[in-house]
């Protein structure tokens, strides 16, 4: 079984390096003033809580070294009072509570902004990705960004609040340096020096590890897809009938396996360097509490000092290394912060010029002119030099083998994609000239593979044009000429059933009657141009006539485009476009098709043969 070759982490093209990871940090002020906009009172209660609870370390141990200092003192006294070491206890005890009231209020705070903010990110997501091309959206590069843009919501909202308690730690450490200062400067020094290979250390492994996880992202995509695929409700008759689930899950074994080797091993690595340096920080705080012991036998400095300096010192170290590490989960979390905001700025392509009105009515109709097409990526040309004219108010067929290239025509009609040469003209002007919006809002489309969302029925109706989901008129009179009204009335909760079997109380809808709702989409609106891309494949033949029957009187003076291989449709179309291998063949009525012996007469001969 061909299996894509792992990826080497050392991979040139795609790693990162260190300074990429510095680079990443610079999207940090955009970042926070994205939280601050998902909820400001939130944020600065947040951002209050934490500048309070900063100081909090640093007051409890200077009361600790006078509360030891006081005993001291008073143990020496004759004449003794206890009063102000009661003060002291008092105030370390109330220290202590509004510390703890803080880290509860902080936790909170950040759960909350961290909800609001995954969710304003995915909201974003999803409006971006609706202003992106169907070509960019093909893209598997462009899909990978998306990719890393849309799962990594998580280790957005970890970098929240390891930033916010960056902060935090960075206030808490000024004040406790400020009192090792005040004592012993060169305690500082033991510090850093015994910090510094640990931090470089977490600094590297933090980008080797996105390094990796970035060049995995097409495989882990394909991961996620075999996991959607071997455990869903929609492939599961599929995977019974064939016996895939093994097939689906060695592929899923083999690709897990192989990042989880890679991956084991850099944490392995990581771990090893990671202990090796950590004993060098112990080291350094035997060291110093020596050095302070040393001091205080010599008479330099009380006892009092000593608890507050080797607790400062200790506090210190951990605040360091906690700092140290933050920082580059921080960092890493930045490089997928650059991934999202990367996507989110992506720009669309879109002519300054200005646009022409969309005319109120179509009056001449659609000219297209030599129009060539290939998908990206791709040499193959699916449309070559394609030229008819599709009259204002006129009914046309279009008619081919698969893939002769029918469906493209109608995404090119639709905009989707540029052609690569060649024009279509409205009412003689370029379809480019209209605002893209304005243009698709007079057409009303149903694809032959169209999305069956698991919404109430009358969601899915009114996908059509949801500005009117809450119109019963609208949405019955849809349904009614569609025969999705047969649908309805069969549904214990009416428009109101939730369709599809994932979500609870949801019911599977036939092919057939999906296609009727999904045709009904449509009708939804008043459109001028009406594109039906097979629309009536899964109905049985009296439907099929129905809706037809329907189509007609209702779209009588619409232009409009019908898309089927069943020819008993396709000749009540005012004229038939043949379509072979990207190329017009044939263009006329029924009749005049019939009485050529091309391909038009000799597929519907064909047809015809079967039904008798
Ligand atoms: N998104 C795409 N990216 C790349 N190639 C595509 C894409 N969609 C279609 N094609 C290719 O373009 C060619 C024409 O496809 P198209 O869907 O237009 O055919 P069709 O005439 O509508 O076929 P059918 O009758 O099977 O629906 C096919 O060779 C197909 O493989």
């Amino acid at each position: 079984m061909a299996r894509p070759q792992p990826k080497s982490i050392s991979d040139k093209e795609k790693k990162t390096s260190v300074k990429d990871s510095f680079k990443a940090l610079k999207t940090i002020p955009r970042f926070f003033r994205e939280i601050y906009r998902s909820s400001p009172k939130l944020f600065l209660l947040n951002a209050l809580s934490r500048l309070i609870n900063a100081f909090t370390p640093v007051v409890i141990l200077w009361v600790g070294k006078m509360i030891i200092d006081e005993i001291i003192l008073q143990v020496s006294l004759p004449d003794k009072d206890f009063t102000l070491l009661w003060n002291y206890v008092i105030i370390e005890f109330s220290v202590a509570v509004l510390s703890d009231l803080l880290g509860r209020l902080i936790n909170l705070t950040d759960g909350l902004l961290g909800d609001l903010y995954s969710n304003m990110s995915s909201e974003k997501i999803i409006r971006k990705t609706a202003e992106l091309t169907i070509a960019q959206l093909e893209d598997p590069e462009f899909y990978d960004k998306l990719e890393r843009a849309r799962t990594q919501t998580n280790s957005r909202v970890d970098l929240m609040t390891n930033a916010l308690g960056q902060a935090e730690s960075l206030i808490s450490m000024v004040s406790l340096i400020a009192g090792l200062v005040y004592f012993e400067p060169i305690l500082i020094l033991i510090l850093i020096v015994s910090i510094i290979p640990s931090f470089i250390n977490e600094a590297k492994f933090s980008s080797t590890r996105y390094s990796l996880a970035r060049s995995w992202t097409a495989e882990r995509r394909e991961l996620d897809y075999l996991r959607f695929i071997g455990a869903n409700n929609q492939t599961a008759k599929e995977i019974k009938l064939f016996g895939l689930t093994d097939f689906i899950a060695e592929r899923f074994k083999g690709l897990s396996n192989d990042y989880y080797l890679i991956n084991k091993k850099l944490s392995l690595k990581q771990s090893f360097y990671g202990s090796l340096f950590n004993i060098l920080g112990v080291l350094s705080y035997y060291g110093a509490y020596v050095y302070i012991i040393l001091r205080v036998l010599t008479g330099v400095i009380t006892i009092g000092e000593l608890t507050f300096l080797s607790g400062s010192f200790n506090r210190l170290r951990n605040n360091l290394q906690g700092f140290f590490s933050r920082f580059t989960r921080i960092s890493e979390s930045a490089l997928y912060l650059q991934d999202y905001f990367d996507f989110i700025d992506l720009t669309v392509e879109q002519t300054s010029e200005a646009k022409t009105p969309m005319p109120k009515t179509i009056t001449q109709g659609f000219q297209v002119n030599n129009l060539h097409f290939a998908y990206a990526g791709s040499e193959t040309e699916v449309l070559k030099g394609v030229t008819f004219t599709l009259n204002a108010g006129e009914k046309m067929a279009f008619v081919g083998q698969n893939g002769a290239g029918k469906t493209t025509l109608i995404k090119l009609f639709l905009r989707f994609y540029e052609p690569t040469q060649g024009e279509i003209l409205l009412d003689g002007i370029n379809i480019n000239k209209f605002d893209v919006d304005a243009y698709r809002k007079r057409f009303g489309v149903i694809f032959q593979d169209f999305f069956k969302y698991e919404f109430t029925l009358r969601e899915n109706i009114a996908v059509g044009n949801i500005d009117q989901v809450a119109n019963d008129e609208v949405i019955s009179y849809a349904a009614s000429k569609s025969l999705a009204e047969q649908v309805v009335s069969e549904m214990a909760d009416g428009l109101e059933q939730r369709l599809g079997r994932r979500f609870y109380k949801g019911t599977e809808l036939s092919g057939g009657q999906w296609q009727k709702v999904a045709l009904a989409r449509a009708y939804m609106k008043d459109a001028d141009v009406m594109v039906l891309d097979e629309p009536t494949s899964a109905l049985d033949a009296q439907a099929e006539f129905d809706v037809f029957e329907r189509f007609i009187a209702l779209t009588k003076g619409k232009t409009s485009i019908i898309i089927s291989h069943r020819f008993s449709t396709v000749r009540m179309a005012d004229r038939i476009l043949v379509l072979q291998n990207g190329q017009v063949l044939e263009l006329g009525t029924h009749e005049q098709l019939m009485a050529q012996p091309k391909l038009y007469a000799e597929l519907f001969k064909l047809q015809a043969a079967g039904y008798q």
